[in-house]
Parts: C-alpha cells; structure tokens; sequence
C-alpha cells in the first residue's frame, strides 16, 4: 500500500512535558489506521498533529517531520487553513452548527467561494450521501441540524467534513458518545469511505479496532509500540506490552 502520511522522528511538548516521543510510522493511502493504547498515551496528540491542530494550544513545541503526499507540514510557511481542507476532523462530541442542516455541509464550500446555488446543492446532496445520511434528512433540510439525534449529528458532520473535498479523515474516538445502533452505522460508513478517503481513527474500543481498520498502531507513555496491520497485531502481537493491552491485563 502506498503511504499518504509519512511521520518521521516526531517529538511534541506540553510545555516541558513530552507527550509523544520519537515517532515513526507511515499512514497508507485509502485505509483505515487506528490508534490504540491506554488514556494519556499520546493518540490524539499525534491525531491532531496530522491537521496542525496543536498549534491551537498555548506552549506546544514540535519537532520532527510529518509529509503529506511528500509535502512537509511542519514548516512556518505551510498553509495552515489549506491543510485542514484536504485532512478534515470529526470530534468525539457531535459539533453541527446551530444552522440549518444544509447551511451546515455547505458552510465549507462557502468559505472556499462556492457560492452558485445549484453547485451547492449538488454539494451538499452528494456529501450527505457520501455520510450516508441523505435518505433521513432531503425532505428537510431547512430544519435545524441541532433537532436531529446525535447519531444523526455525527453523519452530519462527516457530510460537512467531506464537503470540502479531503484527502484525509481524522476521527478522534468519534462514535464514543453514540448509542450502539448508531455506532454500527458510522463504522459501516468508514468502511464505505476508505475507498475514496484515508481515514485515521482514535478509538478506546478494541473490537471496534478490530472490526473496522486495516492497521492498528498501539502507543504506550508517547511511544509507538507496535505498528501492523490489524489482524497480525491482534492476533499475533509481536511485543509482550501489546498482548498485555489486547488481553485486558492493563488500561
Ligand atoms: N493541552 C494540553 N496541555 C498539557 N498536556 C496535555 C494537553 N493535552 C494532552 N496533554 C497530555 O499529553 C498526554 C497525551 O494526551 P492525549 O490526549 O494525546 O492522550 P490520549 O491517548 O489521546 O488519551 P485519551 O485516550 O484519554 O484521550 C497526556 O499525558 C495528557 O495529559
């Protein structure tokens, strides 16, 4: 598999707290990569440093490099906006704006000067179905996107990241706060998405890991610990610190 994001010697700081320490791993194209390990070890740290995100947050320092499609990202003269266009975020949280559903997916496409409206319905109908959600919601999409389930919520705001067009989806442990059912459709939706997008995933379920990415990558205390593809590192995991976490001896 060709890799999209290659990260190379990454060290991150919290003022004098190192939270990620040395890491090194590829990210393959148009796969599903997910980030396990105990709370604290680093995983939406490096998730956030894939879109610049912690540039957000007063006192951080990075060091190292991270290429995306062979263009590095942590330099000054980097684009930051640009770069969140093309490596889209969905939250733990469902975050719509309070707007109408189709105010919400066509924010983005606004922003970039999309503003004919025919383009932007023919935007918004293919994000939301690309979010798989189109069916539930074209016969009202005037309505606030805050008065629909939180399930529902998510989707959306798969559709408005995926309205601008990306190359990459960060979802950090986005399907935590649903209900089962919902659950299950996000994860069919990702399986759908890798086709067309590379998608990165935090998530603290393992059978969700396990159910929905091609390669798992295990972090300890800022480390990369072990980095496979799925099934190898579930069941044969080649460091002992691994089969501890995947057996549930710790975490
Ligand atoms: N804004 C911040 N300022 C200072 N320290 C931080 C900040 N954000 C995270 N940290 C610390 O960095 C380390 C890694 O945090 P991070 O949130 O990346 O871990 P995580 O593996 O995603 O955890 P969780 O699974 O609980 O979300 C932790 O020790 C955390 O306390």
């Amino acid at each position: 598999m060709t890799a999209l994001i290659e990260i190379e010697n990454l060290d991150l700081y919290y003022g004098d707290f190192q939270a990620l320490k040395s890491i090194s791993m590829d990210v393959p194209e148009k796969a599903v990569t997910a980030f396990i390990g105990p709370s604290g070890c680093g995983k939406s740290t490096l998730l956030r440093s894939l879109n610049r995100m912690n540039d957000l947050i007063a006192g951080t320092r990075i060091e190292g490099s991270i290429k995306i499609a062979g263009e590095e990202i942590n330099t000054s003269g980097m684009d930051v906006e640009h770069l969140r266009k093309r490596v889209g975020m969905v939250f733990q949280q469902p975050n719509p704006f309070p707007k109408s559903i189709y105010e919400n997916v066509a924010y983005g496409p606004r922003l970039y000067g999309i503003n004919q409206r025919k383009k932007l319905d023919e935007l918004v109908e293919k994000s939301l179905r690309s979010a798989a959600l189109w069916d539930e919601v074209k016969d009202h999409l005037k309505r606030s996107a805050l008065g629909i389930s939180g399930g529902q919520q998510q989707r959306l705001c798969i559709a408005r990241a995926l309205a601008v067009n990306p190359d990459v989806l960060l979802m950090d442990e986005s399907t935590s706060a649903l209900d089962p059912i919902s659950t299950l459709k996000i994860e069919e939706l990702v399986q759908e998405l890798k086709n067309e997008y590379t998608i990165v995933m935090v998530t603290h379920n393992m059978h969700q890991a396990a159910r929905v990415s091609n390669q798992t990558v295990f972090f300890l205390n800022g480390e990369v610990v072990e980095y496979a593809d799925t099934e190898t590192l579930f069941s044969t995991p080649s460091d002992r610190r691994t089969e501890d976490y995947i057996s549930g001896r710790f975490g």
